[in-house]
């Protein structure tokens, strides 16, 4: 397989995790995690987070690269869980493409 067509997006991770979610009966982590509830699938995403901070300060930049892509794995996996598209986060985004971040920040509700 080349190189490019083994890229896999966010929209293809996406897919994945939601096939895997359905596919009962089949060993599967993603199921099992899911199985767990939002909390777990929470759980693991801050896990992968806080790994994902510490490889970028450190040196090894694969690691850095390692860690991300466990990162958004759990992303993906937490918005299956939590029934949240990646349409509805890409939707988010656009509203925000024509403020600055501290516009955007300063818009936030107090709390
Ligand atoms: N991208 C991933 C992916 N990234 C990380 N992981 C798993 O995430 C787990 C997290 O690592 P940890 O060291 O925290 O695991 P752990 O200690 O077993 O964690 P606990 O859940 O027990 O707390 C590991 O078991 C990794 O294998 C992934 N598991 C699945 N995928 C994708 O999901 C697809 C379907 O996988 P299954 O659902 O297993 O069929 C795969 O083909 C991949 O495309």
């Amino acid at each position: 397989m080349s190189e490019a067509s083994s890229r896999v997006t966010l929209e293809d991770l996406a897919a994945i995790v939601a096939a895997r979610a359905a596919a009962e009966g089949e060993a599967s982590y993603t199921r099992t995690l899911i199985a767990k509830g939002v909390a777990k699938c929470a759980q693991k995403l801050g896990e992968e987070a806080v790994e994902t901070a510490l490889a970028a300060v450190g040196t090894d930049t694969k690691a850095v690269i390692s860690e991300t892509a466990d990162l958004l794995y759990h992303l993906a996996v937490l918005l299956q869980a939590r029934g949240v598209s990646l349409d509805d986060v890409y939707a988010e985004l656009g509203r925000r493409t024509n403020q600055s971040g501290l516009e955007e920040k300063a818009s936030r509700p107090k709390g």
